[in-house]
């Protein structure tokens, strides 16, 4: 398979200070162009570090940052671009939101690009619109919902347009229907052509909505490939502490003559369907 990639990272070791171990030791990991990516790995795997290299905002100690296949230089002008094509979302909407409303925030941004005011009116309109934020964006921040704050901060980013566009666990926290949302924005957003990336801690969300899954375990790449390919068997996983997602679990103790030849199913409809084939008869309900 010819794989475009958006980012790459070529033995990355990064070492923060006062800190008895790397928290990247020898990365090598690139971002697929195009992809919905989800990046798993426990808490402390160095997916945070990964992502504040992948802005710029840390620069590696070994190793390289490849943009376009050449390597970060960065010098001013380099960082600049790098901060352009790529857009960041922290887990936690506060430590982004800087304004009084939606409106504002959103606005900010673009306003420091030297934008004309017509034009940033028309882009905040349509990251509004995309991300079903049109009705509240006059309203305070402070009264918005957790689900609105993480919609209005990943909207400040994506009216800048980036190319990749990366996801701190963007659903922590959230209710099933704020994440659906959420999930429709990023899709929507994914069918404009950004490449997005996600990190998450649910192994089913990840199954059932990336196209590209990076594994990271002490600061490196344990395994990378599609979800099909991660999510074949339990090893890779469970040598590392990571669960199987449900519907991988039950498609792997489906009998081999049910599953030979057949695409395993990544979400509950597709599964329905399966077992009413299996079945011979139709599951609707
Ligand atoms: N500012 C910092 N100063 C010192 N050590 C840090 C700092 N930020 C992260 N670390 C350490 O670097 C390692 C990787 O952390 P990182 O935040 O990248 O992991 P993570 O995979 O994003 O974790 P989580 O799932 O908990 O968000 C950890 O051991 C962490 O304690």
């Amino acid at each position: 398979m010819n794989i475009d990639y958006s980012l790459a990272f070529e033995d990355v070791v990064f070492h923060y200070p006062d800190t008895m171990e790397p928290a990247l030791r020898g990365l090598t990991v690139a971002i697929p162009k195009g992809c919905k990516t989800a990046l798993l790995g426990h808490n402390g795997s160095g997916k945070s570090t990964l992502f504040l290299h992948a802005v710029g905002l840390l620069r590696p100690q070994m190793g390289t940052l490849l943009q376009a296949g050449l390597p970060v230089s960065y010098a001013k002008k380099e960082l600049a671009a790098l901060r352009r094509r790529v857009g960041l979302v922290f887990q936690d909407p506060e430590q982004q939101l800087i304004l009084s409303t939606p409106m504002e925030d959103i606005s900010f941004g673009l306003r420091g690009t030297g934008m004309d005011e017509k034009e940033i009116e028309s882009r905040c309109a349509a990251v509004l619109e995309q991300l079903n934020l049109t009705a509240l964006k006059d309203k305070p921040i402070h009264q918005l919902s957790l689900g609105q704050k993480k919609r209005t901060a990943l909207a400040g980013v994506l009216a800048m347009e980036p190319e990749l566009i990366l996801l701190d666990e963007p659903t922590s926290y959230l209710d099933p229907l704020s994440e659906a949302q959420l999930l429709d924005g990023l899709d929507s957003i994914h069918r404009k052509g950004t490449t997005v990336v996600m990190v998450t801690h649910d192994m089913n969300l990840a199954y059932r909505w990336a196209d590209w899954i990076i594994v990271l375990d002490h600061g490196s790449c344990r395994a990378a490939g599609t979800p099909d390919d991660i999510f074949a068997g339990p090893e890779t996983l469970q040598a590392i502490g990571l669960e199987l997602p449900l519907l991988a679990e039950l498609w792997h103790s489906l009998p081999l003559h049910v599953t030979q030849g057949v695409t395993a199913p990544r979400n509950a409809g597709d599964f329905k369907a399966l077992l009413g084939s299996l079945l011979g008869e139709r599951m609707d309900g």
